[in-house]
Order: structure tokens, then sequence, then C-alpha cells
């Protein structure tokens, strides 16, 4: 029998443009961790209704993640995608233009916490964050997409349940207990509506009151 993923995957058509990114990864030989599609899929329609302007991917890889948002984009919207290894900034940003969007997207290479120092030193604001970068750092990450959130702005948080690992108890590593802390900052943190997707691996996502 079908998981319940299986099962929403399958009535979708495939999907060229993503498909190519794929096997962009796969040919350059990078372990492919790209967004689910259901979750790609959830990026475009958030970005889309809530008419955002601007997004912050914290996060590239191939850019997969990165044409989902761009597609949700309003007329003259940008992405800014922060990545700390040149040659995924450099296959994303191929993969960027040939879908059409080379030239709304900024690729700032290092470390995100660098980056993110910087874009609050230029005043930059977004409408729109999707964290998905080490997860040690997810609960700094939220904290500063909360900084440079406009009113009503959305966060998306990726694999929020570490591959189970978040729910074993005997599990209990750096990266699981920064995972821990930043679903209980997105669930109780007062400046936040949110909520927390538990299906494939789990999706955080929260609006900034
Ligand atoms: C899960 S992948 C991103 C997948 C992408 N969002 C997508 O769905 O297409 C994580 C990416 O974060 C990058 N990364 C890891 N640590 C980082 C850091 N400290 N700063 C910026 N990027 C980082 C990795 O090089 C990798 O490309």
């Amino acid at each position: 029998m079908l998981t319940p993923e299986q099962y929403s995957e399958e009535l979708y058509a495939e999907d060229e443009q993503l498909n190519k990114v794929k096997q962009s990864i796969e040919d350059s030989g990078i372990r492919d961790v790209s967004v689910v599609p259901g979750y790609g899929r959830l990026l475009t329609l958030l970005v889309k209704s809530s008419g955002a302007k601007s997004a912050l991917e914290i996060g590239a890889l191939g850019g997969y993640s990165g044409i989902c948002l761009a597609r949700g984009l309003s007329e003259g919207g940008k992405l800014v995608s922060l990545e700390l290894k040149e040659e995924n900034a450099a296959l994303a940003r191929s993969n960027m233009s040939a879908a059409g969007y080379g030239e709304i997207v900024d690729y700032r290479v290092g470390p995100a916490l660098d980056s993110l120092i910087e874009l609050e030193r230029q005043g930059q604001r977004f409408d729109f964050f999707f964290i998905d970068a080490d997860k040690e750092n997810y609960p700094v990450y939220l904290e500063y997409a909360i900084k440079l959130a406009l009113p009503g702005a959305i966060i998306a948080g990726d694999n929020t349940l570490l591959r189970g690992r978040t729910l074993n108890p005997d599990k209990n590593g750096p990266a699981v207990l920064a995972m821990r802390k930043f679903n209980e900052m997105i669930a109780r943190d007062e400046r936040l509506l949110s909520t927390f997707l538990p299906a494939f691996d789990g999706l955080a996502l929260a609006l900034v009151k």
C-alpha cells in the first residue's frame, strides 16, 4: 500500500523544469536533499497567496526550492538566497537562469549567519523566509527571520523531524537539540502564529504578527 506521501505525489504530473534541477544535482555528484515536491508546491502556493514580493532562502543547493519560491513571487519580485558553498550557488544560479528566474535572484555565498548580519545592516526586509540549511543554526535563523520580517511575513522551516531523530529521546546531538528548540519557538513564540506539518520530514510554518 502507498503511504499518504506517495499517494499525494502520484496525483501530480511530472514537473520537467524541476526534474532537470534534480538531474543536474545528480550529474554534479552532490547529495540531493532538495525540498520534497509536495512542500515545494506548498512554498509556491504560500508565496503566491500571500502576495509576497521579496523572499529570503537560507540554503540554495541546486535551486529547486529557489524555483518554487520564484514561481510564486509577484511581478517585480526578488529572491535573496544564502548558500555556504560556491559550487552549489553556481549550480543553483545556472538552474534558476535556465528556468527564467536568473534576473530575480541574488546569491550570497558564505556562512548564512554572516549574510544575515549584512542584510540586517543594510536594512533589508522580506515577506517570505525559507529556512533549509545547517540544522544547528535553525533557532538563530528563526530569530533573524523575525528581525528581518515585514509585517505579516511567512516563515517556513524544512526537515523539522530530522527523519525521526527529533522525536527520539535517545538522540540528543547538536542538530536534534537545535531542531527541538526551533520547533518549540515556532509553536510558542508570541510574535508568531504558526502550525507544524508532520508529513514527509516535517515543515514548520509561521506568520509574523
Ligand atoms: C537542504 S539543502 C537546501 C535545499 C534547497 N533549499 C532546496 O530545497 O532546493 C541545504 C543547503 O544549505 C547549505 N548550507 C549548509 N550550511 C550552511 C550555512 N552555514 N550557510 C549557508 N548555507 C549553508 C548547504 O551547502 C546546502 O546547499
